[in-house]
């Protein structure tokens, strides 16, 4: 299973971001192209492991996006999009986000009290960018039925254990500057 996925990950290129090895793919950067077949397979999967029990999807910019277009239009479930830039709306919230290669900040709108939320999410490295999303998550009261991330490395998945956060993930890797290594899929 995940065939696609994994045959596209160890052909993933890698650059030097500062001191982090960083690799391409089409789910974590659109580039090279994605492959209609490799986001059905993702989807897929997706929809058939998260709890059905959720009335509005979140992506956090940029790439959960094309995640949640696809997941909203196999469920019929809405998305909205946790953004990179403020609208300047009642109620928007902001928050840091620091990964293993930058820092910036991340805005809420849409979500209230008592919504049922799914995240999806295209990479989890260090975890920093969920903690902070779902600690604000929960100080406004939402849900969180299931945080989906699709490609996990480093050590951010226990990270948010050790505080309690548990996620789903499709697949485990490796990343070194000679290329990626899969060292998990998560059926
Ligand atoms: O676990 P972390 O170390 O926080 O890294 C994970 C984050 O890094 C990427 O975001 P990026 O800001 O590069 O956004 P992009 O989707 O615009 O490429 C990815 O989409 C995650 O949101
Ligand atoms: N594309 C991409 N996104 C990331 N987000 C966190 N780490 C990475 C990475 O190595 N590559």
């Amino acid at each position: 299973m995940l065939k696609i996925l994994r045959e596209s990950l160890l052909n993933a290129p890698i650059v030097r971001r500062g001191d982090y090895y960083y690799f391409i793919h089409p789910i974590s950067d659109g580039v090279p192209q994605l492959e209609p077949e490799l986001l059905e397979e993702i989807t897929e999967h997706i929809v058939g492991i998260v709890s059905k029990d959720f009335d509005k999807i979140l992506a956090i910019e940029a790439m959960g996006i094309p995640l949640a277009t696809s997941i909203s239009m196999k469920t019929g479930i809405p998305f909205s999009i946790i953004r990179k830039r403020p609208y300047g709306l009642d109620g928007e919230i902001k928050l840091s986000q620091e990964t293993g290669y930058s820092k910036g900040e991340l805005y809420v709108n849409d979500v209230r009290k008592g919504d049922k939320v799914l995240i999806v999410d295209d990479v989890i490295s260090t975890g920093g960018t969920l903690v902070s999303l779902i600690k604000a998550l929960e100080d406004i009261g939402a849900i969180i039925t299931d945080t989906i991330v699709v490609i996990e490395r480093g050590d951010g998945l226990s990270r948010l254990k050790d505080i309690g956060i548990d996620i789903k993930t499709l697949i485990r890797i490796d990343v070194t500057e000679n290329g990626v290594t899969i060292e998990d899929t998560h059926e």
